[in-house]
């Protein structure tokens, strides 16, 4: 298949180095100067399970895009952080044929309202990953542990092309279910971002450690009946108790090691982060909707200063 990813980070560099190694032909595109120059230097490179590996791949900058003229993908997979998405995707714009079809599996929520801009419905995949990675500088990721991927059809439509995805992402090990219900997917996965992403970044540490505080228990429950509440006014019925064993089970997963994303933008590179995707959007839409949601609005509070002390 023919695939852009747009955005290599961490996660971009994940998908880009498995769908490669597996014969699908993988064109990059970023925003980040140094990362694009240092992957057209030496390809994409990534410590993966501790074995080193080195890829190289066609890369263009966003600034770049226009270079790809006669370039059509099947499929664009959107990887970066939430609040980059739009600019992202308005340079990118060119790339998206009636023909492309564009799959985001960016944590948190509302990301089918940027991206419908730019994609039709009918040509929208909606999911989530429970893969993790990191990097190491530019052009450098750090890839350990397992995950999978869930994936859907935006709109009630012909699922073949979504179908063959799953077959592409099954053979390249990214381990893809397609789902029946990935809004529910989205929300119960925002719950593991709501908590562990933004609690390891206040604390500083990483998910096992803030698996062995007493105040994790209660911390994780108000903030998952929180995301519960605003999720039933839209028609969710989260199971509060499953998705808190869910994020629990991952306190002695072998992702325990792991620093959420928002604490590698927040605490490691002093980046914004996606807080207002996760979190803030469930205070924004409780205050909607009359739901009171006090730890996710302090919680966004609290990461919003540490970005402003941060990120001078
Ligand atoms: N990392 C993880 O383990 C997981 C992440 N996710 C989700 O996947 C999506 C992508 O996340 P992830 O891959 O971690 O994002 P990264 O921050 O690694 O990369 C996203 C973009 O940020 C920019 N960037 C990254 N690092 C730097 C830096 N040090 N300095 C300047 N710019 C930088 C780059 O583009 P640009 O220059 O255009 O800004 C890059 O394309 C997010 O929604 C995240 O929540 C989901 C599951 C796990
Ligand atoms: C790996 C996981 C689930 C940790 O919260 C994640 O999604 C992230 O780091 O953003």
């Amino acid at each position: 298949m023919k695939i852009a990813i747009v955005g290599v980070g961490a996660m971009g560099s994940r998908f880009a180095l498995m769908l490669k190694h597996s014969s699908n032909e993988v064109t990059l595109i970023d925003g980040w100067q140094s990362n694009v120059e240092a992957i057209k230097a030496h390809g994409l490179q990534a410590d993966f399970n501790g074995k080193h590996v080195q890829s190289k791949m066609p890369i263009y900058a966003l600034d770049e895009v226009d270079q790809l003229q006669d370039y059509q993908p099947d499929l664009i997979i959107a990887f970066t952080k939430s609040n980059q998405l739009d600019e992202a995707f308005q340079k990118a714009q060119s790339l998206i044929s009636p023909q492309t079809y564009v799959l985001c599996l960016l944590n948190g929520m509302g990301h089918e309202e940027i991206l419908e801009k730019y994609v039709s419905k009918e040509h929208l995949i909606l999911g989530i990953t429970m893969w993790t990675a990191g990097l190491a500088g530019p052009g450098q990721a750090t890839l350990f542990g397992n995950g999978n991927v869930e994936l859907q059809n935006f709109a009630a439509v012909d699922k073949d092309f979504a179908l063959e995805v799953e077959q592409v992402f099954a053979a390249a090990g990214l381990n893809p279910k397609y789902s029946d219900n990935v809004s529910y997917s989205i929300w119960r996965k925002a719950c593991v971002n709501g908590t562990l992403n933004t609690l390891c970044s206040i604390l500083d540490c990483n998910i096992g450690e803030l698996g062995q505080t007493k105040e994790s228990e209660a911390l994780l429950k108000t903030i998952i009946a929180e995301f519960a509440a605003v999720a039933a006014h839209e028609g969710i019925d989260l199971d509060q108790a499953e998705v808190f064993e869910h994020v629990t089970e991952t306190f002695t997963a072998d992702i325990a090691d792991h620093y959420p994303s928002m604490y590698q933008d927040l605490i490691k590179n002093h980046r914004n982060t996606e807080i207002d995707f996760i979190n803030g959007a469930v205070w924004r839409r409780g205050q909607e909707y009359g739901i009171a949601t006090p730890y996710c609005a302090l919680i966004t509070q609290l990461i919003h200063a540490k970005e402003q002390l941060l990120n001078k």
